[in-house]
């Protein structure tokens, strides 16, 4: 398996949300970054992303112009699957299993039998996702948080068959971006995601019992020390992979009622109100 001084390209697959911070966080670590997407839209948009953080990191004297500059060099943007080669492969792609194990089935036919696969899902079984692959041992999750490039906190989650060493790997790997880690066991939602399912879901209720709006919502909750009320935040996270997360957990807990799907977030991803990346989510941007 390949250690942490062998690794020199980090594969990133999904520039949407999520990937695009991720390649700006790798590439700002020190890797050279591969960031795929089968969509060449989502690639133009993530590297118009990446710059403008990196332009506001410089302009805050975060960063230097040169450091910009090498960043965004080391970061290559490719729509062919082919080209993700590398030691570590960092999946963050849409929220459905079958589209998950599929790419990681692909990628382990073109890369070295001993790189290491990570998954940033933040609801699906990391065990599940490792069955379909040769050497489930060398996967493990590795769950960034939103925004990639200013969230510290990373879960890295040890599935069934994880290696030992694959999770210290992707834990000293996390350490090197900069990021804080910390080892979670694979369950429903992992930590995160499980407990503030209800942050979402419980402001959802308040709303739709009309006492209060989101506007409301949002302000009282920022109040008490939340960096961001639940509205807010669903519009950040995307509508529609914040369903795909409730769904995830009602599913895994055997339709348990505390996390069924709330119309308000089924009628958004309907309407096509995904949130911000979409222009209009519970607000309007
Ligand atoms: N949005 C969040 O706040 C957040 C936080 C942590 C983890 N996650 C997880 O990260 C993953 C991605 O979420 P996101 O919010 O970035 O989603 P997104 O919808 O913003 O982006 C997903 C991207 O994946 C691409 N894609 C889909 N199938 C692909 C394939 N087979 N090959 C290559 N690219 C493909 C799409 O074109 C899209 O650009 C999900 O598993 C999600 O649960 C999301």
């Amino acid at each position: 398996m390949i250690s942490l001084s062998e690794v020199q390209t980090i594969a990133v697959c999904g520039a949407g949300t999520m990937g695009a911070g991720i390649a700006q966080v790798a590439a700002a670590g020190g890797y050279d970054t591969l960031l795929f997407d089968i969509q060449p839209a989502m690639l133009d948009k993530a590297r118009a992303q990446i710059t403008q953080n990196l332009d506001a990191a410089v302009s805050k004297g975060r960063l230097q112009a040169a450091d910009k500059i090498a960043i965004l060099e080391r970061i290559r943007f490719t729509p062919r699957v082919e080209d993700c080669v590398g030691e570590v492969i960092i999946e963050a792609i849409a929220e459905k299993i079958e589209i998950k194990t599929a790419l990681f089935g692909q990628l382990t036919d073109i890369n070295h039998s001993g790189a290491i696969f990570a998954t940033n899902t933040s609801s699906l079984s990391v065990s599940r996702i490792a069955a379909g692959i040769v050497n489930p041992a060398r996967v493990a999750g590795m769950h960034f948080f939103n925004p990639a490039p200013a969230m510290k906190l990373v879960e890295v989650v040890t599935a069934q068959d994880t290696a030992p060493e694959t999770a210290t790997l992707i834990y000293d790997l996390a350490l090197k971006m900069g990021k804080t880690p910390v080892h979670v066991k694979d369950a429903p939602g992992f930590i995160v995601n499980r407990v503030a399912r209800h942050y979402y879901l419980e402001a959802m209720k308040v709303a739709e019992q009309g006492l209060a709006d989101f506007a409301d919502i949002d302000r009282l909750l920022e109040g008490t020390g939340f960096r961001m009320g639940p509205f807010a935040l669903m519009d950040l996270i995307g509508n529609d992979v914040n369903l795909a997360v409730t769904q995830s957990l009602y599913d895994a807990f055997e339709q348990a009622p505390r996390f069924t799907p709330n119309a308000l977030q089924v009628g958004r991803v309907q309407q096509g109100r995904l949130g911000r990346k979409s222009g209009k989510g519970f607000y309007d941007y």
